[in-house]
C-alpha cells in the first residue's frame, strides 16, 4: 500500500521546473497516479463500503475520470458538478447530487437528469427541497441529509455537522423519512457530514456522528440501501504533521455504526486529491522592509484562496538551486491588492527574482476556489502520470475575464 502522505520534498524538482518553463506560472500540477494511490488506500480502509468522491475538491475531468475508472462514485454539490460527473463517464448509479438550498435551475436539471437516468440519487437537506422535488414530479431515489448536531473540521468555516444550514435536525429525520416514503419517493439513504479536514483529534466527534447515524438507520424501517457518513478526512498541511490513521478511523467508524442492514458510504474529497497537487509560482519581487523580507510571487489569494480564507497553512518549497544554502525568513505574498493576500512566513533559501516555488497540498480546493478578483485570469492546470504530462485547463486571458461584459444601452 502506498504511503499515507506525500510530502512536498518528494516531488521531482527538475520535472516541476520543466512544466513551469513550458506552461508558465502560476500553474497547478496534479499527479493522477497519486490520486489513484489515495483512492486505493481509502477503498482498502472501507472494503465493505462505497467511496463517493466529493467532486467539489477538484472537478477536473481528468481527476473525475481517474477516480471513476478506479471504482469511485461522485458526490456532486451542484447541477454543474452532476454535468461534469456524467461527462467524465460516471455511471449514473454512482452519481449522488447533494443539494444545499438548491437554486431552481439546479433542481430542474437534477430532476430532468434523474428522469433520463433513474439510477441517480438526489439528496435533500430540507423539507422545502423535498417539496420542490415533488412539485417537479420527482419521486425517484431520495436520500435525506440530516444535521447530526455534531461538527468538526480544520476551521469553523468548514464545520457543517452542527450548522443549521446543512440537513434536517436528526430528531426530525424519522418523520420526514416516513413522510417521503408515503409520498412515493424511493427513500434509499441517509446522509450526514461533520465537516472538512478532520484530524485524529476530531475522532470523538466523528464517532458520535457515526453512532447517531447508526441509531437513525436502525430506527428506520424503510429498507435503506446506504448510510452515508460524509467525508472530511484530513491531510497533513504542515510537514511535521502526522497523517490520519485511516485504519483507526475506519475501525472507529465500524464500531460506532454498529449493525446496520445498509451499505456504508464515505465521501472523501480532500483526502483523495490534496497531496496529489502542487501550485507552482515564480518569485517576481524580493523586498527588504525593515526587519522583514517580503517575497512577491505571481500566485495569490485569487489562485489559492485557502490561506486568506481560513488562515490555512500550505508548505512551500523553493525549487531554485540545490537548497543547501542558508535559509532566511520571508513573508510570501501574492499580486492581489489586499493585505490578506499572504501565504505566510516561510524559511526560504536565499530568495531571488525568478525562483520557482512549489506550494504543497494544492490539489484540493485550490483551482476550484480560484477567482478573477483584480481582473486576474485564472491559472492553467496540468496533469501528470508516470512520464506523461498535459495541460488539462488552459490559462485564462484578460479576454476571458472580460468576455461576459455587455454594452449598457444608455451609456
Ligand atoms: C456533503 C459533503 N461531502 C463531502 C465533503 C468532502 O469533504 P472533504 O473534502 O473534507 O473530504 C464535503 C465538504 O466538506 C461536503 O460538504
Ligand atoms: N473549501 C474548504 C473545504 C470545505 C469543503 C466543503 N464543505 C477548504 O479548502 O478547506
Amino acid at each position: 500500500m502506498s504511503s499515507p502522505v506525500r510530502r512536498l520534498a518528494e516531488w521531482d524538482a527538475a520535472r516541476l521546473e520543466g512544466l513551469a518553463d513550458t506552461h508558465e506560472t502560476p500553474l497547478y500540477v496534479q499527479d493522477l497516479e497519486r490520486v489513484r494511490e489515495n483512492y486505493a488506500r481509502m477503498a482498502d480502509a472501507f472494503p465493505e463500503g462505497r467511496v463517493m468522491y466529493a467532486a467539489k475538491a477538484n472537478t477536473a475531468s481528468a481527476v473525475l475520470g481517474t477516480l471513476v475508472e478506479a471504482g469511485a462514485g461522485i458526490e456532486c454539490a451542484s447541477a454543474g458538478e452532476v454535468e461534469r460527473a456524467l461527462s467524465a463517464g460516471t455511471p449514473p448509479e454512482r452519481v449522488q447530487y447533494t443539494a444545499v438550498n438548491p437554486p431552481e435551475e439546479d433542481l430542474d436539471y437534477a430532476v430532468s437528469t434523474a428522469r433520463e437516468h433513474p439510477e441517480l440519487t438526489v439528496t435533500a437537506g430540507a423539507k422545502d427541497t423535498i417539496d420542490r422535488l415533488a412539485e417537479r414530479g420527482f419521486s425517484g431515489r431520495l436520500c435525506l441529509r440530516v444535521n447530526p448536531g455534531v461538527g468538526a473540521g480544520h476551521h469553523e468555516k468548514v464545520s457543517t455537522g452542527a450548522n443549521a444550514k446543512f440537513g434536517v435536525p436528526i430528531e426530525r429525520a424519522p418523520d420526514l423519512l416516513a413522510e417521503a416514503d408515503e409520498r412515493g419517493f424511493d427513500v434509499v439513504g441517509i446522509h450526514a457530514h461533520a465537516g472538512s479536514g478532520i484530524s485524529g483529534e476530531d475522532l470523538a466527534a466523528h464517532r458520535e456522528l457515526v453512532s447517531r447515524m447508526g441509531e437513525l438507520a436502525r430506527r428506520t424501517d424503510l429498507g435503506l440501501e446506504f448510510v452515508d457518513i460524509g467525508g472530511g478526512f484530513g491531510v497533513p498541511y504542515r510537514e511535521a504533521e502526522d497523517p490520519l490513521d485511516l485504519a483507526a478511523v475506519a475501525d472507529a467508524t465500524r464500531e460506532a455504526l454498529g449493525e446496520v442492514d445498509a451499505t456504508l458510504v464515505v465521501e472523501p474529497g480532500r483526502y483523495l486529491v490534496a497531496d496529489a497537487g502542487v501550485l507552482l509560482t515564480r518569485v517576481n519581487t524580493v523586498k527588504p522592509a525593515g526587519d522583514e523580507l517580503v517575497v512577491g510571487v505571481d500566485a495569490g489569494m485569487t489562485t489559492l484562496a485557502r490561506p486568506a480564507m481560513y488562515d490555512a497553512h500550505h508548505a512551500i518549497r523553493s525549487l531554485a538551486g540545490t537548497g543547501d544554502c542558508e535559509t532566511v525568513e520571508a513573508t510570501v505574498t501574492g499580486p492581489i491588492c489586499e493585505s490578506g493576500d499572504v501565504f505566510g512566513s516561510y524559511e526560504l533559501p536565499d530568495p531571488a527574482r525568478g525562483d520557482l516555488l512549489a506550494i504543497g497540498n494544492a490539489g484540493a480546493y485550490g483551482y476550484e476556489m480560484a477567482s478573477q478578483y483584480n481582473s486576474r485570469p485564472r491559472p492553467a492546470t496540468a496533469v501528470i502520470e508516470d512520464d506523461k504530462s498535459a495541460v488539462d485547463r488552459r490559462r485564462e486571458t484578460v479576454a476571458d475575464v472580460t468576455r461576459l461584459e455587455r454594452e449598457v444601452p444608455w451609456l
